[in-house]
C-alpha cells in the first residue's frame, strides 16, 4: 500500500496560492466590490427576491432544529419506557419477594437457595449444560423469576421442566455451540467459522403441562380438541391447560374434563409461561399469532398443527397428532426460534415517560397506514439515530422475517427465511418510482414520525389486529424483542419453510419445458 501524507498551505503564499487556483486576488476583489455596488443599486424586486431566499433559508434550519428537537425528545421517551419496563419487573420481583416475608435484598441468596435446591443431577447438570454448548432453560428461569411466580398462591402447580437448547453445527446433531468468530490473527479479519445452524431442544426432565389454544368456532378443532386432551391426560398424565371459553365446551360435553385448568383474568395469562411446559395451537397461522400474542415476554416451545387454509408456520399435520406428540414430549425437537418485534406507540402529548403506553409485540408485522383518510400517509422514518425516508403512500409494514411471508410479501417484500435475524422494511403502495424494499440488521431501532404538518392521521395494526391512531407528532418506536416464539420443526427450520413456501404459494411452480426441439450446437 502507498503511505499517505497530510499537508497544510503555509500563511506566506495564500494570495498567490489562491491566484493559482482560481480564487480572487486583489484586482478581482476590486471588481467583486463594484459587482456589490451594482448589486446595491438594483431594482427592489431583486431585493425582495434575496430577502425571501434567506427568509426560507431561515424557515429551513428552524425546521431542522424542530425536527432534532423531536428526534430527541422521541429517543428519550422510548429510553424511559425501557427504564419502565425494567423498573415494574423489578418492582413485582421485589413484591413476589416481599409477599412471600423475604426482604428483596436477599434475592441472590433466594435465588441461590432455589438453585441448591436442585438434584445433585441436576446440579451437576446445569454446570455443564449452561457452559459452552448452548442455552439452558435454568437461565432463564432464574433470570426472570419463574419459581417465585408459579409458586404463587398455591403450592399445586408442577415445576416446569427445564430444557436445553444446543445449536447444530454443518447439518449434524453437534453437541458444539459456534459463534460467529472473527478473528484478527496476522492483521487479517476473517469469519473463522459458521455461525450457528438448526437449534434443537432436549428435555432435562419429562414436560407436565401443556396449554392447548384452539380457532375458536370450528366444530373439526372442537372435536380434535377434546380427542386430544382425553389422549394427553390418558397415556401422557399431563396436566392440561385451554381458555375460559374452551373449559366452558368441554365442561358442556361432559364432567369428565372437570381436571382441566383455566385462568380468570389478565394477570394469570401474565404468569401462564412459568406454568407450561408446552403450548399446542390447533388452527391456522392466525392461532399461531394468537397464542404468540398471549405471551408479553417469554414463549414456552410451541406444537402448531394445520387446522387452517394456508398454515406457514403450521406443520404438523392433525391426523398425526398423536405420534407427533409422542416425539416432541420425548425429544429432541427441532426448533425455530421466531423472532417478534417490540413496539411502542410515543404520543406526541405524553408529558413524560410514565405516560408512554405498554409495548405490544409481534410475530408477523406492525403496520402504519392511512386507515380511513383519503390523503397519502407522510411518515419520516428514522433507523437509530439517521434518517431513513419519507413514506408518501398508502403505508409502511416493518415486518419480522417470519411475517416476510404474510402482508410485506403482498406489498412487494422478499421472501426471507424465518432463522435469519432482521427487520423488513416495505412500503405499502409507495407513490414513488424508485421505493424498494429494505431489509434492516436486528439490532436498530426504527422510528416512524408521523409529522407535525401532516394532513391526515396514521393507523398502526399489530399482527392484523389492535389498530391504534397516530396523530401529528405520535412516533412508533420499533426494535427486535428479547423473547422470541420458539416453533417446533416438522423436519427442520429450512425444510419446514421450503415446504411452505411450495405448498402454500407454489413459489416458481412452472410446468417443466421438454427437452426436444432446438439446442446450442
Ligand atoms: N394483503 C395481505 O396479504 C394482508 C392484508 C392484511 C393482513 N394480512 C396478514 O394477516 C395476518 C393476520 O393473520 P390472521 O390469520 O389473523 O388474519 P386472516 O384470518 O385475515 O388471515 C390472513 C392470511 O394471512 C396468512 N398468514 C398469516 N401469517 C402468515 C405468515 N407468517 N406467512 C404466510 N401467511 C401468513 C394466514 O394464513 C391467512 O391466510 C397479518 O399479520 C398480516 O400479515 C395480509
Ligand atoms: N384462540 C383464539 N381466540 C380468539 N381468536 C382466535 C384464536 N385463535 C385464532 N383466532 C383468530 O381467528 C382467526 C382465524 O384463525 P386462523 O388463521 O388460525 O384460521 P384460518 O383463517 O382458518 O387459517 P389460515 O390462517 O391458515 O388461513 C384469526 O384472525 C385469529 O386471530
Amino acid at each position: 500500500m502507498s503511505p499517505v501524507k497530510l499537508i497544510s498551505s503555509g500563511e506566506g503564499n495564500f494570495s498567490s496560492t489562491m491566484a493559482e487556483n482560481g480564487f480572487p486576488n486583489a484586482t478581482s476583489l476590486l471588481n467583486s466590490e463594484k459587482a456589490v455596488q451594482e448589486l446595491l443599486q438594483r431594482s427592489p424586486l431583486m431585493e425582495t427576491d434575496e430577502h425571501l431566499i434567506e427568509f426560507s433559508e431561515a424557515l429551513r434550519t428552524v425546521a431542522k432544529a424542530l425536527r432534532r428537537a423531536a428526534e430527541g425528545k422521541a429517543a428519550a421517551q422510548a429510553e424511559a419506557a425501557e427504564w419502565k419496563r425494567k423498573f415494574e419487573l423489578e418492582r413485582t420481583r421485589n413484591l413476589q419477594l416481599e409477599h412471600k416475608g423475604q426482604p428483596p435484598a436477599e434475592r441472590n441468596g433466594y435465588d441461590s437457595k432455589r438453585s441448591n435446591n436442585l438434584t445433585p443431577q441436576a446440579t451437576e447438570q446445569s454446570d455443564w449444560c449452561c457452559g459452552s454448548n448452548g442455552i439452558c432453560s435454568h437461565e432463564v428461569l432464574q433470570d426472570g423469576d419463574v419459581d417465585s411466580v408459579s409458586q404463587k398462591g398455591s403450592g399445586k402447580y408442577t415445576r416446569k421442566a427445564p430444557f436445553e437448547l444446543s445449536w447444530g453445527c454443518d447439518g449434524e446433531h453437534s453437541d458444539r455451540h459456534k459463534h460467529d468468530v472473527v478473528s484478527f490473527e496476522k492483521g487479517n479479519i476473517t469469519t473463522a467459522e459458521r455461525s450457528s445452524r438448526q437449534i434443537f431442544l432436549k428435555w432435562e426432565s419429562q414436560p407436565q403441562t401443556v396449554l392447548i389454544l384452539t380457532k375458536p368456532n370450528s366444530v373439526s378443532v372442537r372435536i380434535l380438541c377434546f380427542e386430544m386432551i382425553r389422549w394427553l391426560r390418558e397415556h401422557k398424565g399431563l396436566h392440561i391447560y385451554v381458555e375460559p371459553r374452551v373449559k366452558n365446551e368441554l365442561l358442556t360435553e361432559s364432567d369428565y374434563y372437570d381436571f382441566v385448568r383455566t385462568w380468570k383474568d389478565d394477570e394469570e395469562i401474565l404468569l401462564l409461561h412459568t406454568k407450561v411446559d408446552l403450548v399446542v395451537t390447533l388452527g391456522g397461522d392466525g392461532t399461531v399469532l394468537w397464542a404468540a400474542s398471549m405471551f408479553k415476554g417469554p414463549v414456552p416451545p410451541l406444537v402448531p398443527f394445520s387446522l387452517g387454509s394456508l398454515g406457514f408456520m403450521t406443520p404438523f399435520h392433525s391426523e398425526h397428532y398423536r405420534e407427533c406428540l409422542d416425539s416432541v414430549l420425548k425429544g429432541p425437537i427441532s426448533i425455530t426460534l421466531r423472532h417478534r418485534l417490540q413496539c411502542h406507540v410515543i404520543r406526541d402529548a405524553a408529558r413524560n415517560e410514565y405516560e408512554t403506553e405498554e409495548p405490544i409485540l409481534v410475530l408477523n408485522e406492525v403496520t402504519i397506514d392511512r386507515g380511513m383518510s383519503s390523503y397519502l400517509t407522510n411518515l419520516e422514518c428514522y433507523c437509530d439515530r439517521s434518517f431513513v425516508t419519507c413514506v408518501q403512500g398508502d403505508g409502511l409494514i416493518l415486518s419480522t422475517t417470519s411475517g416476510s411471508t404474510a402482508y410485506s410479501l403482498a406489498a412487494g417484500g422478499s421472501m426471507v427465511h424465518p432463522q435469519v435475524p432482521g427487520i423488513l422494511f416495505t412500503p405499502i403502495c409507495p407513490h414513488s418510482l424508485s421505493f424498494r424494499p429494505l431489509i434492516f440488521p436486528e439490532y436498530v431501532t426504527i422510528r416512524i414520525q408521523v409529522p407535525f404538518n401532516s394532513k391526515g392521521h396514521a393507523w398502526a395494526s399489530f399482527d392484523g389486529k389492535g389498530r391504534k391512531e397516530l396523530g401529528a407528532g405520535d412516533a412508533l418506536v420499533c426494535s427486535m424483542a428479547p423473547w422470541p416464539v420458539p416453533t417446533a420443526c416438522q423436519v427442520d427450520s429450512t425444510n419446514d419453510f421450503l415446504h411452505s413456501i411450495h405448498d402454500g404459494l407454489h413459489w416458481n411452480l412452472r410446468k417443466k419445458q421438454s427437452s426436444d426441439g432446438p439446442r446450442d450446437t
